[in-house]
């Protein structure tokens, strides 16, 4: 493990609090692939086991071929079909018949007979021991578990056991499996952020969480990548994002705790950046602090400023006054490459005016944007592109103060706002001008979010 991790730059070093942190012995920029990494187990989940190939994970509409024996699996060549019958599926494929897996039992009973097989040839000298050895290292937190977790892992446990015969592993390795399951397992999305699998990737569970992480995790088929998302210098630890970063602090630390068994000190949420900072001020603009019957003046008084007559009257809306604020001093930040420093100065600018005048409104709170979202949405559908891109733009605003600035869901926001741009005739030449201008910054995060051959960076590059 510590010479894969060397080979990429990395290494693993102690840490009181989170066990271990991975951190970076050399500087790595902006977009830069930090680690690419191979899973033990990955399978598309259900809704999507005809279309992605259950051993490469690869994207075929229509043309999978099903095991012809247990008709569970599909596969998108023989050359897949082969490494998974090698791999697992040998011995799962007569077991399908007699039960229906669920995705723990699914995942364990793969991932148990490669670690039987491993502890079988221990001293071969296969270049996939390292992913063996930090997975059977990987926290369990079995003593935080819920008695309910517990229960159910030992049910799967059993099954697992009364199915297969392991020599080298016992009924208790295997509820072990399972918790290091529970709190380290990825689900694998598409490049439009839609989940298709789930997999057990023992490289990418060493990265630690923060709720403003400086790595992002994207995929490619089966195949797991780490990028860079902010500059990361000699020496720092580097993070990801396990929970979306856009939800408030209770919400975020009630997910962490109840599924990865942890108080999260991040740089967002340490004590110190709670009485002071920049990231304390963006929480308490996005908690929620009134109820309902706010939530539906939001709506109506949302629909009224998308939908009023005059120009007038809707730049004096303080959804226009916050979008125009924000989108004016942070845009040209994604566009231009200005440093994470001089950004945060900017954001910081930005959040003290926001705090100061909208503190106590609704304009930033989650669950005023599902509302904001399918309305701009609703707005595409009905082809009503110049209020589109009043919606979109507000989103982005906000977009702009929940997520990082170089994040996916800025980027794929970016690219359909500049399409709305582009669809809208209204205001002529200015829409065009406005769209070359989102569609190039959507450009700009794309490229360093998004992998090389991802369908919208194509797109876009074209
Ligand atoms: C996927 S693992 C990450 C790697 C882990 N630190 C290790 O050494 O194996 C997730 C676990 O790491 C710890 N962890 C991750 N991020 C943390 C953070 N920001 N603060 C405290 N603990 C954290 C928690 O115990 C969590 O359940």
């Amino acid at each position: 493990m510590e010479t894969f991790l060397s080979q990429n730059g990395l290494s693993l070093v102690e840490n009181e609090n989170k066990f271990r942190s991975i951190i970076t012995n050399k500087k790595i920029d902006i977009g830069k692939t930090i680690i690419i990494s191979h899973p033990l187990i990955s399978f598309p989940i259900l809704t999507y086991n005809k279309i992605r190939c259950d051993q490469c994970l690869k994207k075929k509409e229509n043309n999978l071929q099903t095991c012809s024996k247990c008709q569970r699996v599909y596969y998108c060549d023989r050359s897949c079909q082969k490494s998974s019958w090698i791999s697992h599926h040998k011995l799962l494929c007569p077991l399908y018949k007699k039960s229906k897996n669920n995705m723990d039992e699914e995942m364990l009973k793969r991932v148990t007979i490669l670690i039987e097989k491993f502890f079988n040839n221990n001293n071969n000298n296969n270049n996939e021991n390292y992913l063996f050895e930090t997975f059977l290292k990987l926290m369990t937190h079995r003593t935080e578990q819920s008695i309910n977790n517990l229960k159910s892992f030992e049910k799967i446990s059993n099954n697992t056991y009364e199915n297969l015969n392991f020599n080298k592993i016992s009924k208790d390795d295997l509820i072990n499996y399972l918790c290091v399951f529970y709190c380290n397992n990825f689900n694998l999305h598409d490049n439009q952020l839609f989940v298709y699998g789930e997999g057990t990737f023992p490289i990418g569970s060493l990265f630690n969480h923060s709720c403003r992480p400086n790595a992002i995790v994207m995929y490619d088929g089966a195949v797991q990548i780490i990028k860079c998302i902010e500059v990361i210098n000699v020496g720092e630890e580097i993070n990801i994002s396990y929970i979306d970063v856009a939800l408030d602090r209770v919400t975020r630390k009630k997910m962490l705790q109840e599924k990865y068994f942890f108080e999260c000190q991040c740089s967002r949420c340490s004590v110190q950046e709670r009485y002071s900072g920049i990231f304390s001020k963006i929480d308490q603009l996005i908690e929620e602090k009134d109820q309902v019957i706010t939530k539906k003046d939001f709506n109506t008084s949302l629909e009224n400023w998308v939908s009023s007559e005059s120009k007038l009257e809707q730049n004096e809306s303080k959804f226009s006054k916050v979008t125009k604020l924000i989108l004016s001093n942070l845009l040209s930040h994604i566009k231009n490459n200005t440093t994470d420093n001089d950004y945060i100065n900017s954001l910081s600018e930005i959040i003290s005016i926001l705090f100061q005048n909208y503190s106590k409104t609704n304009l930033f709170y989650i669950s005023s944007f599902s509302f904001t979202t399918k309305l701009f949405y609703d707005k595409i559908d009905l082809q009503q592109w110049y209020q589109s891109t009043i919606l979109g733009n507000y989103i982005l605003s906000i977009y702009l103060i929940i997520y990082p600035r170089y994040h996916p869901m800025i980027g794929l926001h970016l690219f359909t706002l500049g399409k709305c741009y582009w669809n809208d005739i209204t205001n002529g030449l200015e829409s065009v001008k406005e769209s070359i201008n989102i569609l190039e910054c959507a450009q700009k995060v794309l490229n360093i979010t998004h992998n090389e051959g991802a369908e919208n960076v194509d797109i876009i590059n074209q």
